[in-house]
């Protein structure tokens, strides 16, 4: 099955049959292999084969009612993260280069081994393996466990989800791990019941008590603002440009590629990641690159190994900028060693809704109306 394909086909068949179910079943989790509630785009989304703005755009088009905002309020989360990671990228840096937690090994290699003491949780770790996916009310379950009752520290958590997601991103899975430690709205952590996981599981894990320890995280350092992506635009400068597989929108894509002489898509394998994926994800990921591949005559995958031997006559190139990420640090050690220039393209909606994620989400919501109104604008 081409996954480009499912895609389309899975968002047609949300838009048209679940979407305005979407805000009264959203939280229910029915077991792995019902998840009727919620839509399961996020392995296409978080590689942008679907673009947000353009679901945002389809979903205006079709629907008048009230029933639809809360999906698109779930879309604006993602963009939300988005901007608040770029606004703060210190929060990645940070996260990549710590590595000195304390922690119990021993429920560590359980936890993730699925053999702890909760019942609940193992399911949890084995339906992650097995289907690189978790519903979001899991996710939360799941990063509260960790945290509250295992006592592990979020860091490793957001490791093992980037392992074993389809839908792993820098900044939902990182931010979503320290909104449950308290971390991201300060002192606010995430903590649950037995009675919300027994009613959200549709009664699937029935435990009589949560038992949770009293840990308070806290920031070591603050967190400064940095504005230097708001350099960027979409402007071509180069002959040559680069591009990875976490931004393969083909429709949105497809005039500016094919504006260059060559166009060089990498895909990062565990060698040259700091966080090692599972085989499944990096299979899916190649996938996906290939299915890109096909749509255009003047684009070529290169095995990253390859890229100084293949850009060393070339000293400036465009970059459809991947985001803060793993990827984009690979760019900036590859520049910094090569002596190269990257110019960063970057969507302009992308750099007018970024600009209000600087704070909450409720503050951030407060600028949806202007930037639907920009987004469908330049629609
Ligand atoms: C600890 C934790 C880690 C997470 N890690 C990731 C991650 O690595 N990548 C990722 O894409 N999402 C992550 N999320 C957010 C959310 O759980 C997933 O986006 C969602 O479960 C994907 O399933 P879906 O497509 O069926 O979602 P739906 O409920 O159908 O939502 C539609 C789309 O809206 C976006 N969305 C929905 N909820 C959120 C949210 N809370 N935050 C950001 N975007 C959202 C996603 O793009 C999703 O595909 C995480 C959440 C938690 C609590």
């Amino acid at each position: 099955m081409s996954l480009l394909l499912d895609a389309q086909e899975k968002w047609d068949d949300f838009l048209e049959n679940k979407i305005t179910n979407y805000e009264k079943l959203r939280s229910f989790d029915y077991g792995p292999t019902n998840k009727s509630s919620v839509s399961k785009l996020s392995p296409y989304i978080s590689h942008r084969v679907l673009l947000e703005y353009e679901l945002l755009e389809e979903v205006k088009k079709k629907y008048r009612s009230q029933k639809i905002n809360k999906f698109v309020e779930e879309i604006y989360w993602r963009i939300y993260w988005q901007g608040w990671m770029e606004n703060r990228p210190k929060v990645w840096c940070n996260f990549i280069s710590e590595n000195n937690y304390e922690y119990d090994i021993e429920t560590y290699e359980k936890a993730i081994n699925g053999n702890s003491e909760l019942g609940f949780f193992n399911s949890w770790v084995n339906e992650l393996k097995t289907y690189n996916y978790l519903h979001n009310h899991t996710r939360m379950w799941f990063a509260s466990t960790w945290i509250f009752n295992l006592g592990l520290p979020w860091q490793l958590g957001a490791s093992f989800f980037f392992k074993h997601l389809y839908d792993g991103d820098a900044a939902s899975n990182l931010l979503s791990w320290r909104w449950v430690a308290g971390l991201q709205t300060k002192g606010k952590q995430y903590r649950f019941s037995s009675a919300n996981l027994r009613k959200f599981s549709n009664n699937r894990f029935n435990v009589e008590k949560i038992s949770n320890r009293q840990i308070f995280l806290e920031e070591k350092n603050q967190i400064p603002l940095d504005d230097e992506i708001y350099k960027s635009n979409m402007e071509q400068k180069s002959e040559t440009l680069i591009l990875f597989e976490n931004d393969l929108h083909v429709s949105t894509l497809e005039n500016t590629l094919r504006n260059y002489k060559s166009v060089f898509i990498i895909l990062l394998s565990n060698d040259q990641r700091k966080i090692k994926l599972s085989e499944a994800v990096l299979s899916f990921k190649q996938q996906i690159v290939l299915e890109f591949i096909k749509q255009f005559d003047n684009v070529t995958q290169i095995d990253p190994l390859k890229l100084k031997e293949t850009l060393v006559n070339i000293d400036h190139l465009d970059m459809i900028y991947p985001g803060v990420g793993e990827n984009n640090d690979f760019m900036n050690s590859f520049k910094k060693l090569n002596n190269k220039v990257i110019f960063n393209l970057v969507r302009d909606q992308d750099l007018f809704a970024w600009k209000f994620a600087k704070k909450g989400f409720f503050k951030f919501k407060e600028n949806i109306p202007k930037i639907n109104q920009y987004v469908f604008q330049n629609y």
